[in-house]
């Protein structure tokens, strides 16, 4: 299976996001790592069928998640976006279960999808919980479980570590890896050590383009020696001597 991404993408006139980006992504974790503002949301939204891209399309398996069997495209992808919540008051449980209903699951599937993902992500005491009592390490783990709720072929998420504490990161990403996934997985991040453990493959963005589009082995391979913040910001000014 593939997620296929041709696009361009400006949010007004003279202000691009994304510059002829062209990616084809396969089985496996792929890490998109780039500063604030090089273009991650931007495509991952886009990816997930949010977000029609001002030039181009994105498909899954040929499928395009803008045309007229969008519907079937989108239930293939499972999305947590940046700033994952849901109203204060209502039961970690219940906000599982309604994304999932709103997903196509019935109620039964629903329920049961919920009760399984809540212990993935060691919730499972949290299930009549108010989603105002959580933490951000908490939330975010409950953002992940409502993108898995469809069981998904390909999953992205938009930086799903970013702003928890080293304790919260290290659990979130424990639970990403646990995830034996047989798609497509996107976890984006603006630093490399919050996918280096993950991903096989690494797509570095800067100023909405590809930069470098390699195997996370090639990537420590070329920046043995250096640091690796180093390495990137070599990358960046070897593209643009
Ligand atoms: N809704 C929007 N309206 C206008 N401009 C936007 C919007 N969203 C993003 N941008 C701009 O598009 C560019 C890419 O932003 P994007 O959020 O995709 O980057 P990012 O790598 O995800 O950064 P961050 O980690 O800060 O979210 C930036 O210049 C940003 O200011």
């Amino acid at each position: 299976m593939s997620l296929s991404v041709a696009c361009s993408h400006e949010y007004g006139a003279g202000r691009p996001a994304l510059v002829e980006v062209d990616l084809t992504l396969r089985a496996g974790v792929t890490g998109l790592l780039g500063v604030n503002g090089a273009g991650k949301t931007t495509l991952l939204r886009v990816m997930s069928g949010g977000l029609r891209p001002s030039v181009g399309d994105a498909a899954v398996d040929g499928t395009s998640l803008y045309g007229r069997r969008r519907r079937q495209a989108l239930s293939r992808v499972g999305y947590l976006p940046q700033h994952f919540d849901a109203p204060r008051r209502a039961k970690v449980g219940d906000v599982l279960r309604y994304l999932g209903w709103m997903r196509g699951l019935d109620t039964a599937r629903a329920r049961a999808a919920a009760d399984r993902l809540l212990e993935v992500v060691g919730l499972a005491d949290r299930a009549d919980a108010p989603m105002g009592s959580l933490s951000g390490g908490m939330k975010r783990r409950v953002g992940f479980a409502q993108s898995l709720m469809a069981d998904p072929e390909v999953l992205l998420l938009d930086e799903p570590t970013t702003g928890l504490d080293p304790e919260q990161r290290a659990a979130m990403r424990a639970v990403i890896a646990a995830q034996e996934r047989a798609g497509v997985t996107v976890v984006s991040s603006h630093l490399i050590e919050d996918i280096s453990t993950l991903a096989d493959r690494l797509i570095v963005l800067e100023q909405g383009r590809v930069l470098f589009d390699d195997s996370m082995e090639a990537f420590r391979r070329t920046a043995e020696g250096t640091d690796e913040e180093r390495f990137l910001r070599l990358l960046t000014t070897e593209r643009r001597s």
